[in-house]
């Protein structure tokens, strides 16, 4: 298939991607309900406590029992990664590059597979879930291209200026032993692979964490990095809550770093006990977003229509990258809002299994519950619901089809400036939206956060050079309507959060991304 599967591309799949899928949901479907154990020192482990998990496509259905990874199995799994990396530290960096391309290899082979088991357990549409794949495979090769490209950071420097001696100096990047990754359950694939990718090709071993809603991702994965051939010990998976196994995991003595992707509230936690200790350990965090959109008078409306409804509803408002306060110039925003409207209208919710449904449920009861209570807020804060702002799965009264799933209505309200949820990420299918005057009253608006994540804008060819000067956001976007601010792909966009939604100011999959994986050395030697 030439077809090159990107977030950017998925609005035009190929017939034969389908029929793929199909296939594979199918097979994925008739295995489900076994048992997922953990993976250690190379082997299954099985906890002693499970978790049965449901879809939130259907609470009805079962998707397997889960290990609940204990103090026990993360000392396991951490003196298993501890004891492996030595050897991993020094094997060539060509064969952890190869060993890393063959993971990706695997992933690129099982990518329906996966993709289905995906759809079952996140309750992403299968574009989206293919489209995940396909980048953490990508995240593989990146970083193997990337380290190799770079000579392991490894530098000559010139001989000291001292007469009667030959004194060489040399700068080297070393891994830092044991790093923990913990993942988020929107992308539980590729924000768990791409840390791992990051950390194994720069030689340091890794135990990885998923999140409690999306324990099978992690482990699929796992299967990939087993079969691939990965010395035991060298990855180790963890399927288990935060509030157990991975506070255990960032307390844990032997943790020489961590790549947490999650909430503000959470990644500020685990930042502050990083920092903690006998010494500072290293904490890439990669945090929530309330990301903007301006469009100017001068925007091209139906690609900015496009853009928005994409990214503020694709995958139910469930990305970092997404759109959740719109900005539109007070000439424009009817014109905006009868596109925006239309386009509400003709989105499909359903089951995601479903090539015709595109926006699925929200991931579980928690977000099913905020989401009626949001909408709530915004009416009674003096919102204006343009659209949505219904429940339509359990409790609902809704359709039949939807009666078992955490499924809602994409919302789009006009809400006065003071209204507390436009500082808030809900992590929903929830649009604000504002109009102004003054471009610059626009900016200082969409700059008004404490997160930096994406932001997206439509206007004037001559009005990107100012938008791009200053917005405060790590990803930004002019006139896409593939994606007003969701949709990076490693190597295309780096992605990475300014302000609260960062850690580090360095993007994933950027230029300067694996260099956060090693530490410094400086090395004199005298003849
Ligand atoms: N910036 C990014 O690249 C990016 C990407 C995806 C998601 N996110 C953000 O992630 C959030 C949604 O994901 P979520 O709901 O899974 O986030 P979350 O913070 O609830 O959980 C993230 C991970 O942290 C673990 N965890 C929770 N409490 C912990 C603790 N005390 N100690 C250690 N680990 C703990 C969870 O089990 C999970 O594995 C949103 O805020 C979203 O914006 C950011
Ligand atoms: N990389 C994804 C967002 C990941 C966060 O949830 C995007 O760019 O839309």
């Amino acid at each position: 298939m030439s077809f090159r599967l990107t977030y950017a591309t998925m609005h035009n799949s190929p017939e034969a991607m389908h029929e793929r899928f199909e296939a594979a949901l199918a097979r994925v479907e008739a295995a489900l309900g076994a048992r997922h154990p953990l993976f250690i020192a190379g082997a299954d482990r099985d906890a002693a406590q499970h978790a049965d998990r449901r879809s939130p496509i259907d609470t009805q259905l079962r998707l397997g029992e889960f290990a609940l990874a204990d103090d026990t199995d993360v000392d396991a799994a951490m003196a298993a990664a501890r004891d492996a990396f030595p050897a991993w530290r020094a094997t060539p960096v060509a064969e952890r590059a190869r060993l890393q391309r063959r993971v990706g290899d695997l992933l690129a082979e099982r990518v329906y597979d996966i993709a289905a088991a995906m759809v079952l357990e996140v309750g992403k549409n299968r574009m989206e879930a293919l489209g995940e794949t396909q980048e953490t495979v990508d995240f593989f090769h990146h970083y193997a291209d990337d380290f190799e490209r770079n000579a392991g950071y490894a530098h000559t420097l010139p001989d000291d200026p001292i007469e009667g001696y030959a004194s060489h100096n040399a700068s080297v990047m070393r891994p830092y032993g044991v790093w923990v990754v913990i993942a988020p359950f929107n992308f539980p694939l590729a924000l768990a692979g791409g840390p791992t990718a990051a950390a194994l090709v720069t030689g340091n071993t890794v135990v990885l964490k998923g999140a409690s809603d999306t324990p099978w991702a992690g482990r699929l994965l796992a299967d990939c990095i087993r079969d691939a051939g990965l010395p035991p010990g060298v990855f180790n998976y963890l399927s288990g809550s935060g509030r157990e196994a991975g506070e255990a995991l960032v307390r844990h003595p032997l943790t020489a770093g961590i790549t947490f992707t999650g909430s503000v509230a959470v990644g500020r936690h685990i930042m502050q006990q990083m920092a903690a200790g006998a010494w500072p350990r290293p904490c890439i965090a990669e945090m929530g977003g309330k990301n903007p959109c301006i469009v100017t008078e001068r925007a091209d409306l139906d690609r900015a229509a496009a853009g928005i409804v994409r990214s503020a509803y694709g995958m139910g408002g469930q990305k970092c990258s997404a759109l959740s306060r719109l900005y539109v110039h007070e000439r424009v925003a009817d014109a905006l809002l009868e596109r925006l409207r239309q386009q509400i209208a003709a989105i499909r919710v359903g089951d995601p299994r479903r090539r015709e449904h595109w926006l699925g449920p929200v991931i579980n009861a928690n977000a099913y519950a905020s989401y009626a209570r949001y909408a709530g807020e915004l009416r009674n804060g003096g919102a204006h619901l343009l659209c949505g702002g219904a429940q339509l799965g359990q409790g609902s009264g809704g359709p039949a089809a939807l009666a078992r799933g955490y499924y809602v209505e994409p919302l789009l309200a006009e809400a006065p400036l003071a209204h507390p949820l436009w500082q808030h990420e809900m992590f929903l299918p929830i649009l604000m939206l504002h109009r102004y005057r003054d471009r610059d009253e626009a900016m200082r608006l969409a700059n008004d956060t404490p997160m930096g994540l994406t932001a997206g804008f439509f206007g004037g060819a001559d009005e990107v050079a100012w938008f791009q000067d200053h917005i405060e956001a790590g990803v930004t976007y002019a006139n896409r309507p593939q994606g007003a601010t969701t949709g990076a792909w490693p190597g295309y966009q780096p992605f990475g959060g300014w302000k609260g939604s960062g850690s580090t100011g360095k993007a994933i999959a950027s230029f300067y991304y694996l260099a956060q994986y090693l530490r410094e050395q400086s090395r004199t030697v005298v003849e």
